[in-house]
């Protein structure tokens, strides 16, 4: 297929240097896309149907093998060799199981080593004898050591994630699961998905999959890639909202953070940006050759309020006003007996007087002014605010000194999200086709209707765990969020099965469920790995950061990634006693190789991510990090749920009560 593509000629069947060039182009990407890619393999299993798929019917009708891989691979006569595995023929090696078959006689895995086929494992569905039978080629993945950023799991999606990949592209889904449930791999394989069953139509639209921070997005970018899909966005809720000119600059103490965060500012914006609306009080008078037609108060504050009822954007309606005036003084000219042709309602709407009487009812607005303005003026503010926001709120939101323009103003994360609102009601944001939303938990009521109007007319998947909110605005309830984020009809599913944390160290984590989302259901891992949890109490304060710095030495006698957490006050100590031990560490995001495996990893940061061995710095601290304890045990139960073989806790102080104590 490569030397295919490598040997199209088009000199003949291209009519000019443009159409040469994207043909060419397209090409290369045809020829990019077939590279191989070292260690991963072409197949990862087989499926035997008892029949042919849709020769049901014929008589005789042999079964028919398939081998499934990354992509389609065809031979030199154009008969599939390997089928997609988002194909529906590929379905069954997800889905089918003893009880159901799916007309599956035989299932078989194939084991890679580095990219050498090293062992396969078949599954006779219909065979009662093998009933009961776990895979060991799937816990193998499972169990493989991590160095780099995430992989594919292509070749074991479990049944129930698999379904979540593959559902429809019209309906949002929510998917609430534990560390290390696989919702973002599952997030990222629907994308991949998706975009195969609906190329087209996603082509068109867009797609985008929006991430916590910048280390996030850099750990799982490789994925969509080694599925063959270059085509999707990655983005922070930052970044979405972000504007020319507009640098966040400041930060807001969390009590307000969280009113500025609450969905009611929407109705505060609205209510600022339409009291820009003025009721005309003067007629209007256009001149045209030697005549004069004037146009009634009454009736210009008919056309505003009619705009005004309709489901219309400010811009939008701004922009309609003065075809709606011209229109009214053409009738006029009937009236007079004129005929005047198509071109002088335009002419009209453009006229100096019909531009100033529009200015004066429907004035611009920019959006960053309008925030400007009502955090800088109490009087506006209360104007739009009462009875919307407590005084309390109010006061919460004014800046302690207003600032002169938008320039000078030290704008917040959360300030940007109101501009992006104030933005959208003056003009509909533009719509994605698909949003991937991953630690949705986080996200501030006002945060969800930014992404929201980003898919407006698409669909998105929501991914998170309520557990491991740790923002003073972190969502309590999925079905709140999903209103806010304009989906509220969006499909919820649970993942409860652990693929990352070994059963050990998930149980240990667990006992802070009850202290910090009561009502969850702990993860049951799959992973066996007994003595992955060791706790050591360190006698000497003093000798806390030693004994880190010998954790990490000692975890890299071990293969894989190595992450040493820390309360994020504790970084600089830390750091410095790594390089004085001579074992340099990278920081979260960038990407671990065989060489360098160790990352000294912020509380704050750690979430989403995994390490092989994690060496916890002093659980107590990072508690102690966070505005109130609840916060605090949720950090501490995100950074006790990044190791995949080992955890290592170290405290000199004692642990928090909810853990056990001591
Ligand atoms: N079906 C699977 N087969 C093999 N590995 C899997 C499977 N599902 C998930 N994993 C692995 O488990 C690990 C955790 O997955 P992922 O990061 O998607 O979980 P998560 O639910 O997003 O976790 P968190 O809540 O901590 O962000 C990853 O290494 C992923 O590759």
């Amino acid at each position: 297929m490569r030397e295919d593509a490598e040997s199209l000629d088009i000199r003949d069947v291209t009519a000019n240097w443009v159409n040469a060039a994207v043909l060419q182009a397209q090409i290369d990407d045809r020829i990019k896309s077939l590279a191989d890619l070292a260690h991963t393999p072409l197949f990862f299993g087989r499926l035997d149907y008892l029949h042919a798929p849709g020769a049901e019917l014929a008589e005789g009708a042999d079964g028919e093998q398939f081998y499934i891989g990354r992509r389609h691979v065809h031979d030199a006569g154009g008969d599939p060799m390997v089928i997609d595995w988002r194909a529906p023929v590929s379905q069954p090696f997800y889905r089918a199981s003893r009880r159901d078959p799916q007309d599956v006689a035989l299932r078989r895995r194939f084991g890679y080593t580095g990219g050498e086929l090293t062992a396969y494992e078949d599954e006779h569905l219909t065979d009662p004898a093998e009933a009961g039978a776990v895979s060991r080629l799937l816990q193998r993945e499972i169990e493989r050591p991590r160095v780099g950023p995430m992989r594919d799991i292509v070749a074991t999606i479990q049944p129930e994630q698999d379904e979540i990949v593959r559902s429809g592209l019209s309906g949002s889904v929510c998917v609430q699961g534990g560390p290390g449930t696989g919702k973002t791999a599952v997030g990222l394989h629907r994308v991949a998905y998706l975009l195969y069953a609906h190329r087209d139509r996603l082509a068109r639209t867009g797609t985008l999959v929006i991430g916590p921070n910048r280390s996030f997005l850099h750990y799982i970018e490789q994925v969509l890639p080694a599925l063959g899909e270059l085509e999707v966005k990655q983005a922070t809720v930052e970044d979405l909202v972000a504007r020319d000119g507009l640098a966040v600059r400041g930060t807001d103490p969390a009590p307000t953070a969280v009113v500025k965060g609450d969905a009611r500012m929407a109705r505060v914006l609205r209510s600022a940006l339409d009291a820009h609306v003025t009721e005309p009080a003067e007629p209007l008078m256009v001149v045209r050759g030697s005549r004069r037609w004037r146009v009634p108060a009454y009736e210009l504050a008919e056309m505003t309020a009619e705009l005004r009822a309709r489901d219309i954007r400010y811009g939008a309606a701004r922009d309609a006003l003065p075809q709606r005036i011209a229109h009214a003084v053409l009738v006029r000219m009937e009236q007079a007996g004129e005929a005047p042709d198509d071109r002088v309602q335009d002419a009209v709407a453009r006229t100096p007087a019909v531009k100033a009487a529009v200015k004066e009812i429907w004035p611009p607005v920019d959006p960053a002014r309008l925030v400007l303005r009502l955090l800088s003026d109490p009087e506006f503010l209360a104007l739009h605010a009462d009875g919307v926001l407590t005084g309390d709120e109010q006061r919460l939101l004014l800046w302690p000194k207003p600032y002169r323009s938008v320039k000078s103003a030290q704008w917040s994360a959360a300030d940007l999200v109101l501009i992006d609102e104030a933005a959208d009601l003056v003009e509909r944001t533009p719509s994605l086709g698909h949003v991937v939303l991953d630690e949705a938990q986080d996200l501030s009521p006002m945060q969800y209707r930014a992404v929201g109007r980003r898919c407006t007319t698409g669909s998105a998947t929501v991914l998170g765990d309520l557990a491991q909110g740790t923002t003073p605005w972190a969502t309590r309830s999925w079905d709140e969020a999903l209103t806010h984020l304009g989906k509220p009809q969006a499909l919820l599913e649970e993942l409860t099965a652990g693929f990352r944390v070994p059963r050990e160290v998930i149980a240990y984590a667990s006992r802070l469920l009850p202290s910090i989302s009561p009502g969850l259901a702990p993860v049951s891992s799959v992973r066996e790995a007994p003595g992955s949890l060791e706790v050591t109490r360190v006698a000497e304060p003093t000798g806390l950061t030693e004994a880190a710095v010998d954790a990490c030495r000692a975890a890299l006698a071990h293969e894989g990634s190595i992450g040493l957490i820390a309360a994020d006050a504790r970084i600089p100590a830390l750091g410095e006693a790594l390089l004085a031990a001579d074992l340099p560490y990278l920081s979260p995001g960038e990407e671990t190789t065989a060489l360098s495996r160790l990352t000294l990893v912020p509380a704050s940061l750690a979430k989403g991510l995994e390490y092989d061995y994690v060496v916890l710095d002093e659980p107590a601290a990072i508690v102690a990090g966070e505005p109130d304890e609840r916060t605090g045990l949720r950090r501490l139960y995100v950074c006790l749920t990044r190791a995949v073989s080992g955890l290592r806790a170290l405290h000199a102080q004692p642990l928090p009560e909810a853990l056990g104590g001591a």
